[in-house]
């Protein structure tokens, strides 16, 4: 694992790999770590995972797995095998199936963390009461979270929205990973729960999911320097 000094961990949503290979050279793993989500990992698989673990990133594997539970587990002992720190499922597969998912973690040398993705931060009330019944998305992202920590699960990616009443409910060391991350004055794009950085950090979360505000500013390292020096 790096020695990442930072609560930030970059989404490198690119449909192209030398764009995100320029960027990378950018930053450094002391000052965030990286995601690599269904986009870049379907393009360019293992070997872009392997390539920014060489360049010494911790590496959180989003792909949301969210299937029967001996499936997920053959997905999570994969990625486990290919050295990621973090890997996530959607909470709302189930208790059986994060729990498989947890024990296929647990079976890597280096187990990656588990976390369980609660209601999706694009979700705004219209949304939500379209897919579940009622409008508490509070309620719903708790609910997902309690099952998900019973399961064995090391966290959840929720908002930072629901972050200060996870802190008060859930253990201490139940990590909460919050995209939907905003700094102020800059495009909400498809997002619906967000907060800024240091809002986000003063309401508990441990981790920052910040995609376009970061990979797509001028300045990208410089941007990620102001952001850190906001949550300090
Ligand atoms: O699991 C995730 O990382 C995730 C969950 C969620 O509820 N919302 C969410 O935006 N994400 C991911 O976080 C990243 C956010 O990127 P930006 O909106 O560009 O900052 C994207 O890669 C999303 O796939």
């Amino acid at each position: 694992m790096s020695n990442c000094t930072s609560s930030v961990i970059v989404a490198l949503d690119f449909d192209n790999i030398d764009s995100a290979k320029l960027l990378v050279k950018q930053l450094s793993p002391e000052h965030c770590r990286l995601k690599v989500g269904k986009e870049m990992f379907t393009m360019f698989g293992p070997d872009w995972v392997k390539y920014l673990n060489g360049q010494g990133f911790d590496i959180f594997l989003d792909l949301k797995f969210h299937d029967i539970p001996s499936t997920v587990a053959k997905a999570v002992k994969a990625a486990g095998q290919m050295g990621v720190w973090m890997v996530n499922v959607h909470a709302s597969g189930g208790k059986d199936m994060i729990e498989a998912a947890k024990e296929a973690a647990l079976k890597s040398n280096r187990p990656p963390l588990l976390t369980a993705v609660t209601v999706l931060t694009s979700m705004d009330e219209r949304q939500f009461s379209e897919v579940y019944d009622g409008s508490d998305i509070t309620g719903k992202v708790l609910s997902l979270a309690s099952l998900a920590q019973h399961a064995g699960a090391d966290g959840v990616v929720c908002s930072a929205i629901e972050a200060n009443i996870l802190r008060s409910r859930l253990s201490k060391d139940f990590r909460l990973v919050t995209p939907g991350i905003r700094p102020m004055g800059s495009s909400k794009d498809d997002q619906n729960r967000i907060m800024t950085p240091a809002q986000a950090m003063s309401a508990g979360v441990d981790y920052l999911v910040i995609g376009r505000p970061i990979t797509k500013a001028l300045e990208p390292a410089l941007t990620l320097a102001e952001i850190n020096a906001s949550i300090k």
